[in-house]
């Protein structure tokens, strides 16, 4: 049987987009999903998402890693599942739904997103980096040479290295440019590259930067290979809460496969 399969991009992080509202995809196929996401043979994705119905909520969102697993947030993607959402008429411009790591709002202007992101509490200062989760693990250092830095090769060490090991981390390479702007280079887990753009790795770097007295502003501004991102969020006692990751999210095109 056909699979009918529409293609969304987040600042170049780009998503095969399936209406699984009908129960219809073989989630338990990675095999499957890996193939739909292979960009010689398949439609060629860095994740692949289903949007299903959900009791409570406008939809659901199951997100898949371009090598067939299913895997934790990701922010891009539920950027694109909202301008999915309303290009297929079940939302109009606000939206709540649910992910993985929990109850998401959004809204959308145009093309342009926004989705509120998890409260992160638990920020890991090292001598030369940090570790959060932002829906999604990230392990943030600088790089200042970032332009020509081998991030395939390096974030793939400390993706499989300690402590991370098998679980893995996505790991993202920062430069700051001033005092609200950084560039950012994301190596993701379950792509095993680097993709132009991480909607959960730039709201990690932004809030890292905070942490660390990088930046004392609350709206950041991410430059990623695949366009501009912001990150907005308030601090209160040590907690980031009302975070939101701001971009937008674009319909490619639609098929069948
Ligand atoms: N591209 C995503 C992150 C996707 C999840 C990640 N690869 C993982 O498995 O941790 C984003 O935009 O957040």
């Amino acid at each position: 049987m056909r699979q009918e399969f529409y293609k969304y991009q987040g600042t170049g992080n780009d998503f095969v987009m399936i209406d699984n509202r009908q129960q219809t995809f073989d989630k338990n196929n990675t095999k499957h999903v890996a193939f739909l996401c292979d960009r010689r043979f398949g439609i060629g994705a860095d994740g692949l998402i289903l949007l299903e119905n959900h009791s409570e909520y406008d939809f659901k969102m199951v997100y898949y890693n371009s090598d067939g697993n299913e895997s934790t947030m990701c922010g891009n993607g539920g950027r694109c599942l909202v301008a999915f959402a309303r290009d297929l008429g079940v939302i109009t411009d606000k939206t709540v739904f649910e992910a993985i790591d929990g109850v998401h709002h959004a809204s959308i202007n145009g093309d342009v997103v926004k989705l509120q992101m998890v409260d992160v509490n638990n920020i890991e200062k090292h001598d030369n980096h940090t570790f959060l989760d932002t829906g999604s693990p990230h392990h943030v250092q600088f790089e200042e040479h970032i332009e020509d830095f081998d991030i395939k090769t390096k974030g793939a060490e400390i993706r499989y290295g300690a402590p991370y090991n098998a679980a893995g981390s996505n790991v993202n390479f920062v430069k700051k440019i001033s005092d609200d702007t950084f560039t950012v280079r994301t190596y993701e887990r379950g792509v095993e590259d680097e993709t132009l753009s991480c909607g959960t790795g730039v709201t990690a770097v932004a809030i890292a930067m905070h942490a660390t007295k990088e930046t004392n502003k609350n709206l950041i501004n991410l430059n990623v290979q695949g366009g501009d991102l912001k990150v907005s969020f308030d601090v209160e006692k040590g907690i980031y809460k009302n975070v939101w990751l701001i971009g937008p999210a674009k319909l490619v095109y639609q098929g069948t496969i």
